[in-house]
């Protein structure tokens, strides 16, 4: 039987949790614990051990803000100070490059969002004794009431005691559902999924919630489907600009979480673009409703590739007299092939949380002079990286972004280069 011990949190692991080195050189995770405190700790088998009491805390150990931490289902370690978790994300995603094999030094920025900037969330309600509740999605499905937030917008939170209300009077939800809400530049998208079918009497509510609360569009569809939402109630246009373009994002369309974070992510891959002329176009891979199509657009022109039908046809119609050129791909299943890479000015790519998969090969057999890859997610990026690192790329540049803070998500921006091949006489 274990028993409780006294370690020295030496570091932190991918998972936020600190990590003690035992005597026998084992790594022991601990959940809740910083690096350079001293903790007892009651092991609980995989490698893993409670924490059991702080002795000496970090100087970045903080009050957690929200009261709701550790019950609601989203930031996990608020306890943590903003500095510290900063470095820890830069650091995950240095350590997926060095497993990469990219161990030189290199020129690496770090950028770190603020509270109350996230603008989209994906919500569950269910039906109470005491009313409606909202909150996030939790693992064992339960449902937190989110009474307070400390990560999203002022103006999305005050949406949900509006919301209450308002579901619980809808005769659609018998035990509850989800709800997606991006605040687009034209207001609040909401897309709701109930577990039951919307008839006229839920239209009426929905359609005088819209108008009262001025929200351009509230579409449906029911709960667990993935079909095309249905319009439930539309008082307006709905629309959102991405570098002054104009585009009509479709219900539930994937948005960078905040407007700062979007941009830091546009500036570093403009910063990331060679200086000089491109002398080929610029080849955008998964460039969804064209949240960077159209800042590359300054730059050159762009083939901007897609795979969802409904980002793609937001993009398709926002482009109309700019740079860009839309197509419609399925990147795992129609990779866009090296040949036609290879006479690319630069390739820029935003992967989903998988990594790019059977567009990478195609990427390595092309060799493209310029790769400028999106990561979200650093195990991926650590593969992709190998990938490019053994057809012969460099790694030049790295930006790490936190734009989802107290959790541990990161993303990243790096390029890529390839020496050009030495001139023919
Ligand atoms: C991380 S998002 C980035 C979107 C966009 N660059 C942005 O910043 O808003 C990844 C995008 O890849 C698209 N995607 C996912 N799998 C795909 C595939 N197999 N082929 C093409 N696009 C895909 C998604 O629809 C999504 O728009």
């Amino acid at each position: 039987m274990s028993e409780i011990m006294q370690v020295h949190i030496d570091a932190l692991g991918a998972e936020g949790h600190g990590l003690a080195r035992l005597p026998d050189g084992a790594a022991l995770f601990v959940a809740g614990a910083l690096p350079g405190e001293e903790v007892t700790v009651l092991p609980t088998g995989d490698g893993r051990a409670r924490l059991e009491k702080i002795l000496h805390p970090s100087a970045d150990r903080v009050d957690p803000p929200c009261d709701l931490f550790g019950r609601c289902g989203g930031c996990s370690v608020q306890y943590m100070s903003l500095p510290l978790s900063l470095r820890w994300k830069t650091d995950t995603v240095l350590r997926a490059l060095h497993g990469a094999g990219y161990t030189d030094p290199i020129p690496v920025t770090s950028w770190q969002g603020a509270p109350l900037t996230r603008r989209r969330v994906d919500l569950a309600f269910a039906r109470t004794e005491q009313g409606m509740v909202i909150g996030l999605h939790r693992k064992r499905g339960e449902v937190v009431d989110m009474t307070q937030c400390h990560v999203l917008e002022p103006a999305l939170f005050a949406l949900l005691p509006l919301l209450r209300p308002m579901l619980h009077s809808l005769p659609a939800i018998r035990r509850g559902g989800d709800l997606q809400i991006n605040m687009l530049d034209s207001g609040p998208d909401l897309l709701l999924a109930t577990d039951g079918p919307l008839g006229p009497d839920d239209r009426r509510i929905l359609a005088q919630f819209a108008a009262s609360q001025r929200i351009p569009r509230i579409s449906w569809r029911p709960q667990g489907s993935h079909d095309i939402p249905e319009t439930a109630a539309q008082t307006g246009g709905v629309w959102h600009e991405f570098s002054g373009v104009r585009t009509a994002p479709p219900p539930g369309a994937f948005l960078q979480p905040s407007r700062a974070g979007e941009d830091a992510i546009r500036c570093a891959i403009l910063e990331a673009l060679p200086t000089k002329r491109l002398k080929g176009d610029i080849i955008e891979l998964y460039a969804g409703c064209g949240t960077l199509s159209f800042a590359l657009a300054e730059r050159g022109r762009v083939m901007a590739h897609e795979g969802d039908a409904a980002a793609f046809a937001c993009l398709k119609q926002a482009c109309g007299g700019t740079r860009v050129q839309p197509f419609h791909r399925d990147l795992n299943r129609q990779p866009v092939m090296g040949a036609v890479l290879a006479k690319a000015g630069a390739v820029v790519l935003d992967p989903p949380h998988a990594g790019a998969g059977a567009q990478l090969h195609q990427i390595t057999d092309g060799k493209p002079l310029n790769v400028i890859y999106v990561s979200c997610n650093p195990t991926a990026l650590r593969r992709d990286a190998t990938a490019l690192r053994q057809a012969g790329y460099r790694l030049d540049r790295l930006t790490v972004i936190d734009q989802f803070l107290w959790s541990t998500e990161v993303e990243s921006v790096c390029l890529f280069t390839r020496p050009a091949p030495p001139r023919r006489r």
